[in-house]
């Protein structure tokens, strides 16, 4: 069955005029603008004409990728620079007045299509001559973002399909996450689906400091919403997230049905890892160089003891088991039990028997915050493995319908859950080497099916797996000047096209390109405030050393603290002691 023709659709309100076309461009979908109005027209704008396409009258976007002076004064005027160009050309008699002449380069991005609920190219250049105007802003809050806009949303009582009169704002379960940059502050807001990224992945990549963590902490603001009630699991190894609480006080966040967030923090203590929920690969990830036939009979001891029923053997029952099928003076057991004591039984991190259980960590309307700070980056990784992969085989058995059957024991999540990962260059590292990884390309590739989406933030992306890193259906990408994370950014994010990584060394904070599934064409976007604090700015170094050099001279020194009178203290310690 073919497609029906999509209803004919108008911009609304016509945006300014900014100039005509001059003719076509470098590309099949470029062309060239004269404008004499240099300020209209930024690089990265919206514009917009209108061309009939098989009949219908249709109002096609455009993006102006470059701009270029067609005509100015000449140079010579700009000689001398106590002398104003515009006096030079008045005492030579140069008309100045729309003497600049500003050539642009223009992409096409095609006409939204309703029933395509997207764009759709004409596979046309407009005729040298057209005139071209700023796309409206109402039109542009409907169209840019992926929204699924449909005739039906966009039809007016008067039975006009026009973009401009869809109120984004009326959706639930969006995520406002800023507006346009070339645009007034808040003129065209871009409000994100967040099913998309939630099924298909979220990248949010930029150089340190230029925002990744506050804009990740806005995208967290938005999933906790009464509209959303979001089940969040943050993987935080620098412990940035401890002001997301705030959201619980915050009225904008209480549903009118009683809906509060929860947020909830974990610290290593209460995260403790079962050694039966390890698999053989994660226990040889920690253990120091195993020789071959080392690893041959840990993987057959480890396979025998995941047969037995008790979940709660640890590194002695293990030990005890490799010791009947090798014998107890087997020199290769012996090489494993100083290893397996040293990494396993005496790291607190792992136990034999307590597991935390998945109903504390995820809830819908529940935002788990894993505070890592103290572990070591391998700890790190192994908590993430197993947590992941408990909740991975948890939300399989759920949409397997294994509750069903009444011999199943596991673990089931009923609904879908997201994972952000601060650092994630750290979890699912280029090199491979991560105990993590493995679990981490499976969901992003199988997690879609599963209502299993991750969020990974990297000040690296040249560091991060490039499986993990193409799956990432989003991308919000900010400031990046590494030649070699942009190269990796290039390759990686495929939705992002030249013009608008071009953009990305010049960028500051707060300052993003957002492109993706959850987007139909790329935006670059002012991110908007965090309603709760920022958790992670940087430490004010001056003030807090004048702070506490106050204080020290507050306190007494340890030398007169010491010094019960009578004795002749000069406020100095005498670092050698009694001569
Ligand atoms: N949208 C924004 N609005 C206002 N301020 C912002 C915005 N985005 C970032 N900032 C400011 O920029 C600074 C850096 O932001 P942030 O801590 O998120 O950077 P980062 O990229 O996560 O850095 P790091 O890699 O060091 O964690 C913060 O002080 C924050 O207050």
């Amino acid at each position: 069955m073919s497609t029906p023709p999509s209803s004919s659709t108008t911009t609304g309100s016509n945006g300014d005029l900014i100039g005509t076309v001059a003719g076509p461009g470098d590309g099949p979908n470029e062309f060239f603008i004269v404008t004499p109005d240099e300020q209209a027209v930024k690089t990265g704008e919206f514009i917009t004409y209108s061309v009939t396409v098989e009949g219908t009258p249709r109002d096609v976007i455009a993006r102006v990728t470059n701009r270029e002076q067609a005509r100015g004064l000449p140079e010579t005027f700009m000689a001398d620079p106590h002398v104003a160009p515009e006096a030079v050309a008045g005492t030579l008699g140069v008309p100045t007045e729309d003497i600049d002449l500003y050539r642009l380069e223009a992409t096409v991005i095609g006409f939204y299509d309703t029933n395509m609920e997207t764009f759709s190219n004409p596979r046309q250049l407009p005729r040298p001559g057209t005139q071209l105007r700023t796309a409206p802003d109402a039109m542009l809050e409907a169209v840019l973002p992926n929204l699924g806009v449909g005739a039906a949303d966009a039809r007016t009582e008067s039975g006009v399909v026009t973009l401009s009169s869809v109120d984004v704002t009326a959706r639930d379960g969006l995520a406002h996450m800023g507006w346009l940059l070339n645009r007034e502050t808040g003129a065209v807001d871009l409000h994100v689906p967040i099913d998309e990224f939630a099924a298909t992945h979220l990248a949010i990549l930029a150089s340190t400091g230029s925002g990744k963590s506050y804009t990740a902490g806005v995208l967290m603001e938005e999933m906790m919403k009464p509209d959303v009630r979001a089940s969040l699991l943050v993987f935080d190894p620098h412990g940035e997230y401890g002001s997301l609480s705030e959201m619980r006080g915050e009225d904008m966040f209480a549903g009118e049905d009683g809906y509060r967030p929860e947020v909830e923090y974990f610290t290593p203590e209460n995260l403790r890892i079962r050694i039966s929920e390890l698999s053989v690969g994660d226990v040889m990830a920690v253990l120091d160089n195993p020789s071959d036939r080392m690893q041959e009979r840990l993987a057959e001891g480890w396979r025998t003891m995941q047969q037995r029923e008790s979940r709660t053997w640890g590194v002695d029952e293990l030990l005890d088991e490799m010791r009947n099928q090798y014998g107890t003076d087997d020199a290769s057991v012996g090489a494993l039990e100083w290893r397996l004591r040293r990494s396993i039984q005496r790291n607190e991190l792992f136990t034999t028997d307590m597991n935390v259980p998945l109903d504390d960590l995820v809830a819908p309307g529940r935002c788990t915050v894993l505070q890592m700070d103290t572990l070591s980056r391998r700890d790190q990784q192994m908590i993430a493995t197993v947590l992941l992969r408990r909740l991975y085989q948890a939300r399989l058995a759920a949409v397997r319908e294994r509750g069903d059957d009444p011999n199943f024991d596991g673990d089931i999540i009923e609904f879908p859950l997201f994972s952000l990962f601060e650092e994630g260059h750290r979890f699912a590292p280029a090199t491979g080497d991560a105990p993590s990884l493995g679990i981490m390309r499976t969901i992003t590739s199988e997690g879609r099916k599963f209502g299993f989406g991750l969020g990974i933030i990297s000040q690296r992306p040249s560091k991060i797996d490039q499986d993990v890193l193409s799956q990432c259906g989003t991308q919000v990408t900010m400031k990046i000047q590494n030649p070699t994370d942009q190269k990796a950014i290039e390759s990686s994010v495929e939705a992002a096209g030249e013009d608008v990584l071009r953009e990305l060394p010049g960028l500051t904070p707060g300052q993003a390109v957002v492109s993706g599934d959850a987007m139909n064409t790329p935006v670059l976007i002012q991110v908007r405030q965090r309603h709760t604090q920022h958790g992670a700015d940087s430490i004010p170094a001056t003030e807090e050393w004048r702070t506490a050099h106050e204080q020290r001279q507050e306190q007494p020194t340890r030398s007169e603290g010491a010094d019960m009178g009578g004795g002749d203290s000069s406020g100095e310690v005498d670092l050698l002691g009694d001569r």
